[in-house]
């Protein structure tokens, strides 16, 4: 295991629980406070659990949200910095970031746009050559071209270096496809911790007249009762099979998050 997390408390942390195997992508979600930049910190070695113990094996590189930087230097110098700084450095994964999403090399970093300056912070953190990426809101910078292309790139750096990253978002439209794992965190806790493809293999919508449970066996996430109809997302514990006259639909990455945020609202 890359990360082992064990039992941790810290600020709103309440005994959190998880593992990350290597080379995978885990998304951190949770509403405004749950802990996400607490746990990153904590997993960075930036803050000190209360409680618990967190391993994490070979070198980490942390990009925070606000992306703090020098706002003398320019985007050379943080590199030339960087690369005093670390012990294991590649220069030209460093610099090709740059030269890849158009970054003014010779701009201080305070005159650069926000998305420009989270170019410099992504370039520097992957010229470290991570064995253990942790992003804070990683993309909320970002223009959706550049987003979409920074993913891809991610991802592709995952696939050759064996690279695993972890990174936290409110952006859940566009976690399919990327995150092969999920943690969801609710004031602290940690309620969803899962492998994407068997979370949707085991959640499901089903549909049908006004009833106070669903005709399958699982928990009910989330009810919803109308006049004459009842929706219940459910996470089954086996194949889930409605029979007439209730139907039973697959959900998205998004709504099965959304639906568990909001159960716990
Ligand atoms: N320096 C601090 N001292 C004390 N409490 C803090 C500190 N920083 C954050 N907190 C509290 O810890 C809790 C979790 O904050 P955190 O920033 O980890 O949440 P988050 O999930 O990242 O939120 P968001 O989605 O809004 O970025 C919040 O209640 C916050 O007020």
């Amino acid at each position: 295991m890359t990360v082992r997390v064990a039992g941790v408390s810290k600020r709103v942390l309440r005994n959190c629980t998880f593992e990350l195997p290597g080379g995978g992508v885990t998304a951190l979600v949770g509403a405004n406070g749950a802990g996400k930049t607490t746990l990153l910190n904590v997993l960075a070695g930036h803050l000190t659990a209360d409680s618990g113990h967190v391993a994490v094996a070979g070198r980490v590189a942390f990009v925070a949200q606000d992306k703090p930087m020098y706002k003398g230097f320019t985007p050379l110098d943080v590199l030339r910095f960087g690369g005093h700084m670390n012990k294991v450095w590649d220069e030209y994964k460093a610099h090709s970031w740059l030269h890849r999403y158009k970054v003014p090399l010779k701009r201080r970093c305070g005159e650069l746009s926000a998305g420009q300056r989270a170019h410099v912070a992504f370039a520097l953190a992957l010229g470290s050559r991570p064995d253990v990426l942790l992003l804070d809101e990683p993309l909320s910078e970002l223009d959706p071209l550049a987003r979409r292309r920074v993913v891809r790139d991610l991802l592709a750096e995952v696939a050759d270096t064996g690279m695993t990253l972890l990174y936290s978002t409110h952006v859940v439209a566009e976690l399919g496809g990327v995150a092969d794992r999920l943690l969801l965190l609710s004031n602290g806790k940690l309620i969803v911790d899962g492998d994407t493809d068997e979370l949707l293999g085991q959640h499901v919508e089903i549909t049908g007249p006004a009833a106070d449970q669903p005709p399958v066996r699982g928990d009910v996430v989330l009810a919803r009762h109308y006049d004459r109809q009842s929706t219940f997302l459910v996470r089954c514990q086996g194949e889930a099979v409605a029979e007439e006259p209730w139907s039973a639909r697959p959900v998205t990455l998004e709504e099965l998050v959304v639906a568990h945020l909001e159960a716990v609202a």
